[in-house]
């Protein structure tokens, strides 16, 4: 095979998914924003102790955590390596901006969302933190990160997280704002994050990707 292209194929991705995790929710907007149809193949993170602890998962994803998603021949992990291989692989509809200095401002957001707020609330973290203290752990990680958020986004909001079109800080925003309100963290401080979530809650991209969407979804929570 010569060039990228060649090495695209036409089956159907497979995302392996589970309906709350706010990981594989940022690849499913992307997916669903390029309109890359896909399958979704559930994991459960409950139950019997959490299926992504399986050994067949286990080969899917050695560290045991959802996303992965299967394209073009291969296996991917990782939300936002996944995110960035779709954005350089599907360039229809970018997800990134064109200017250098917004797209590092794009990454600066992915990056405090995707290592410096959600791993600390992730269920392998509250699990080890206890039952007893995790809403007021989660509460602690999720504020400190939106305050530096809040702040980034004072300078580069347009009606989006950066300028005014949608990006992947977007893809990553949303969810977690989902996860802040399941905490029942104060979001009245962040008026800048709570309006572009307002913005983006009925786009039909982010509607189709949310928790209350997905095959695995709990029949309570179904839209
Ligand atoms: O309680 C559960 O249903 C299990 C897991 C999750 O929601 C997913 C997370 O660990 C949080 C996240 O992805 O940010």
């Amino acid at each position: 095979m010569s060039s990228n292209e060649e090495l695209l194929d036409n089956t159907q991705p497979i995302l392996y998914s589970y309906w709350r995790s706010s990981c594989s929710w940022r690849v499913r907007i992307c997916l669903n924003l390029k309109e890359i149809p896909y399958d979704i193949k559930p994991i459960s993170l409950i139950k019997s102790g959490g299926e992504q602890h399986c050994n067949e998962y286990r080969e899917v994803n050695p560290m045991e955590q959802v996303p992965a998603l299967q394209i073009d021949g291969h296996t991917l992990v990782e939300s936002l390596a996944i995110m960035q291989y779709l954005e350089e692989t599907r360039p229809q509809r970018p997800l990134m901006p064109q200017d250098f200095h917004k797209r590092a401002k794009v990454r600066e957001l992915c990056e405090i969302i995707a290592s410096g707020i959600q791993p600390l609330q992730n269920l392998i973290v509250l699990i080890h933190v206890g039952e007893e203290k995790k809403k007021e752990w989660a509460q602690h990680w999720i504020t400190r990160g939106f305050r530096a958020v809040e702040k980034l986004l004072s300078t580069s909001a347009g009606k989006y997280c950066v300028g005014d079109e949608i990006t992947l800080a977007d893809c990553c925003l949303i969810p977690q704002v989902f996860n802040a309100r399941r905490f029942h963290v104060d979001l009245r401080p962040f008026p800048i994050i709570l309006r572009i979530d307002r913005e983006l809650e009925s786009h039909p991209a982010f509607r189709a990707a949310h928790p209350s969407s997905q095959p695995d979804s709990p029949p309570e929570i179904t839209k």
